[in-house]
């Protein structure tokens, strides 16, 4: 491809691009991330595609993703995100987080999220979470079971509480139905179609009806969150997410007797809870179950540190985190080795931006390859394997967040997009590892093979996640 523009700049390079298709025939559409990486290898940190007349941008390492996310220079020239068909016809005009532009409303939502997590975040909320964990946990004896349905239960119904502050029977159902379908919207065919004649959302044709259908399980989903929430709501006292919104629609009003925070908003909000955060949470849990099942040392290590920190009866809390940096170290090495969420996509729409070296121009999306950078060989040492301690210096203690690695450990994002979740994703998936690891050790299964843990092999989608596997527990003796 022709990297030099007519006024001497320079585009990234790429692979040969077709008329029409650009870089189809290189892109396997099930899993982009790992044609991004293949292409990786040969174009470097920072390359250029097409796919049809969508004109990307990826970042492949995470200097340069910091640099482009994070940096001051580039805070608001690359961390736009595209008008699309979802962000317009799902939630409400972009008038959520995830989807919504780079303005100031946008961010403003963002600090109400981050406010209405805090009631997720006392210690009472995080125990009871971890004792409905051994609750459910201990039901299985010593026979194989799927971990998958227990934690897709448990994250659900702490994803309910965190959204109204209980959980109602069918709610687990409610949120994984609506998962389940939009999950099928994401698929990049329906996409890219549903993107390009928007009006088959109303046509009796494949990509109509399942749009559709999406639609309705998102307003039964959001009749029981917003309006059977409201019919409870009590003013002064906030349960979750959606009582912090209610109060901030009492208090902060604008001149025309209407709050900023609108109701649509509110849904969105609700919506990117859930689509965010549930099967990110729920996979990168099962990811590190797999990985200690692989890693039996790992477990014995994790449990020797709980054991000299945390009292044999006591639950683990917040504020046990620091202490016990080899579990820690479990938690981000899983994240870096199995990165749910492989590329985050945003886009450049303030005018031409140049960034190492290129020019990056105005219209191109910027995909932020996640995968890449966190299988980066320049920066991780047999970036394939699961290597907790490579985050602890010789003293066993975490690295300091200058080292290379730290800064490299990206699997959130960085910058004004970053994570909303974070640390309640962080707290909650440290947790009910540890929990689990303090009660039982995690054993193989006897009638079934041990499913791999090698990433490449998990289903592929905006998020990924292992296939089903089995294991089996045995109690500690204490
Ligand atoms: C292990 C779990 C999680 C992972 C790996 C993860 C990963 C990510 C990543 C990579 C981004 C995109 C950053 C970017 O666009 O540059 C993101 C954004 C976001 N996440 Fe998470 N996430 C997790 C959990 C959660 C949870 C629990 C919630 C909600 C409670 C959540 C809500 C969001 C939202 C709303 C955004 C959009 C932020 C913005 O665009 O400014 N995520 N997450």
């Amino acid at each position: 491809m022709n990297t030099r523009r007519s006024d001497g700049r320079k585009v990234p390079p790429g692979p040969d691009q077709s008329l029409v298709f650009g870089n189809f025939k290189d892109i396997d559409t099930e899993r982009v991330h790992q044609s991004l990486h293949a292409l990786s290898k040969k174009y470097g940190t920072i390359m250029s595609i097409r796919l049809l007349r969508r004109k990307i941008v990826v970042l492949n390492s995470a200097d340069v993703i910091n640099e482009a996310f994070g940096s001051e220079q580039y805070k608001d020239l690359l961390n736009d995100k595209a008008q699309g068909f979802y962000g317009t016809y799902l939630v409400y005009g972009h008038a959520d987080v995830l989807l919504g532009p780079c303005r100031d409303l946008t961010f403003r939502i963002k600090e109400v999220m981050s406010l209405g997590l805090r009631p997720a975040m006392v210690p009472s909320a995080l125990a009871g979470d971890c004792r409905k964990l051994l609750e459910m946990l201990g039901k299985h004896g010593s026979n194989d079971f799927d971990p998958a349905d227990d934690l897709q239960t448990l994250f659900a119904e702490v994803t309910s509480k965190l959204i109204s502050g209980e959980v109602k029977d069918g709610d687990v159902k409610l949120m994984w139905d609506f998962v389940d379908w939009s999950n099928r919207l994401l698929n990049p065919s329906v996409e890219s179609l549903l993107k390009n004649f928007p009006f088959l959302r109303h046509l009796p044709v494949k990509v109509g009806v399942l749009f559709r259908e999406v639609l309705a399980k998102r307003d039964v989903l959001l009749a029981r969150y917003l309006d059977t929430t409201r019919e409870t709501y009590v003013k002064g006292k906030v349960r979750g997410l959606v009582d912090t919104c209610f109060a901030i629609q009492e208090n902060e009003i604008r001149a025309n007797g209407e709050s900023w925070l609108t109701d649509d908003m509110v849904r969105a909000t609700i919506l990117d809870t859930i689509g965010a955060g549930l099967v990110s949470t729920t996979n990168s849990v099962l990811a590190v179950i797999l990985n200690l099942l692989h890693n039996p040392a790992c477990q014995d290590r994790m449990r020797q540190e709980l054991r000299a920190v945390v009292h044999p009866a006591a639950l683990v809390t917040q504020a046990d985190m620091n202490g016990l940096p080899y579990c820690r170290a479990v938690v981000m090495e899983t994240l870096r080795l199995s990165c749910v969420v492989p590329i985050v996509s945003h886009y450049c729409s303030a005018g031409d931006v140049d960034l190492a070296g290129y020019t990056i121009e105005k219209g191109t999306m910027v995909w932020g390859n996640l995968w890449s950078a966190l299988h980066d060989d320049h920066i991780w040492v047999e970036p394939w394997s699961f290597k907790p301690e490579r985050f602890l210096d010789d003293d066993g203690k975490l690295l300091p967040k200058e080292h290379k690695f730290m800064k490299a450990l990206i699997p959130l994002g960085v910058g004004r997009r970053i994570c909303v979740g974070y640390d309640f994703a962080m707290t909650r998936i440290f947790a009910f590892v540890t929990t689990m690891v303090q009660h039982y050790d995690i054993t193989p299964p006897v009638d079934t093979e041990l499913l791999s843990n090698d990433p490449n092999l998990f289903s592929a989608g905006a998020v990924l996640q292992p296939d089903r596997f089995k294991c089996k527990l045995v109690k500690i003796q204490k």
